[in-house]
């Protein structure tokens, strides 16, 4: 899959200018509120027309203002997931389902609805209706309804927003498979840092109506750039292996060391991204002890970075692995730190952001 956009639109005072080329796999548009994320997402889903403007997925051109090509929404094979599920009151589940299939050429069977229900754990709740289920079954049934469209690619308008921290650890596994078993490729508004790392192959960084920075995520979340800076940090890949005899925690097995985090909805044997926000990674000279703190990885400077109103940026060598960490440009003159130095870096086991 490929996905070619170009977009120039003025709505108000707010001006849209980018190019961006999406492949296989979650490719995530990440900025801040009111970067243009969804105003993007609207004019891919043809619910806008813009001033300027070129869409072509997979040799198809699904809109060119310079010719007058403009595919209509209901025409493009889209699925579309909002902030809100979005569910019929008065249909069941089975019903809200089925309603996608209205609107697409490839109506779905009844094979097609046992794949997708097990796929998303909602084979159970097909004869409720949506005012019984909760948060984060409702989400599922509007993914499950936007699947049963057959679309070629998943717009995904900040799903998990709504919910509360557990809905979203109970929903994230399925985004996964659908990335991993089921291939789908899907493009993820997101300002979530955490969910970017967890899902995105690739991250598009907005800010104010613009392109700042294309990667993957753990180039993109390690910059320090305005769009990020809040939330910068690492973004580490692992797989998760869970133990009978350690029935709350997940160890998170990375090229040279390991991580614990809370057991949650893990599943064991899965490749997982975590991100680590750098203001969670504190530093220290000699190993600490009597320290709640579960994750202690032993590291080396690399390189410190100082940025302005006295911070410093320390990026760490752990095994294969790279760390950073956010501390007072004070602290890390006090700790005399220098590339090459070796360090223990502190993460708590709550700061993983796994969920
Ligand atoms: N129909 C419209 N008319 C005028 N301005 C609009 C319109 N729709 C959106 N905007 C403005 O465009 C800018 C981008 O909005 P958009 O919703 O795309 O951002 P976003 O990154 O998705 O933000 P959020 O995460 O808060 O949804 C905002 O300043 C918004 O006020």
């Amino acid at each position: 899959m490929t996905l070619h956009v170009e977009i120039q639109h003025r709505q108000g005072d707010f001006q849209l200018d980018l190019a961006f080329t999406s492949q296989t796999g979650v490719t995530a548009l990440f900025g801040a509120s009111g970067s243009g994320k969804t105003s993007v997402l609207r004019i891919l889903g043809g619910l806008v027309r813009p001033h300027c403007g070129r869409i072509v997925l997979d040799g198809e051109v699904l809109l060119d203002t310079s010719t007058g090509v403009f595919v209509p929404a209901h025409r493009r094979r889209l699925g579309y997931v909002f902030q809100e599920p979005r569910l019929f009151p008065h249909l069941s589940v089975r019903q809200n389902l089925l309603y996608g299939r209205w609107f697409s050429s490839r109506k779905p069977n009844a094979d097609d609805v046992v794949r997708i229900t097990d796929l998303l754990g909602i084979r159970a709740l097909l004869d409720r209706r949506p005012a019984g289920l909760s948060g984060g079954e409702k989400q599922r049934v509007a993914i499950g309804r936007a699947l049963l469209a057959s679309p070629r690619i998943l717009l995904m308008d900040e799903p998990l927003s709504a919910l509360d921290e557990a809905r979203k650890a109970e929903i994230l596994p399925y985004l996964e498979r659908l990335r991993d078993d089921v291939q789908l490729p899907i493009l993820y508004v997101s300002h979530a840092a955490t969910e970017v790392a967890r899902l995105a192959d690739q991250v598009v960084a907005m800010a104010d109506g613009k392109i700042t920075a294309t990667g993957s995520a753990s180039e993109i979340l390690a910059l320090s750039s305005e769009a990020t800076s809040r939330e910068a940090g690492s973004v580490l890949t692992g797989r998760v292996q869970l133990a009978a005899d350690e029935p709350d925690i997940a160890r998170i097995i990375l090229a040279d060391c390991e991580l614990i985090v809370p057991r949650g909805q893990l599943e064991h044997g899965r490749r997982l991204r975590v991100h680590i926000p750098a203001r969670e990674v504190l530093l220290a000279t000699v190993r600490p002890e009597g320290i709640s703190a579960l994750n202690i990885l032993k590291a080396e400077v690399e390189a410190i970075n100082l940025q302005p109103q006295g911070i410093a940026d320390v990026s760490l060598l752990c095994g294969g692995e790279r760390l950073s960490s956010r501390i007072t440009a004070l602290s890390a003159e006090r700790l005399s730190l220098v590339a090459g130095k070796p360090v223990y870096a502190i993460i708590k086991t709550v700061a993983l952001d796994t969920v």
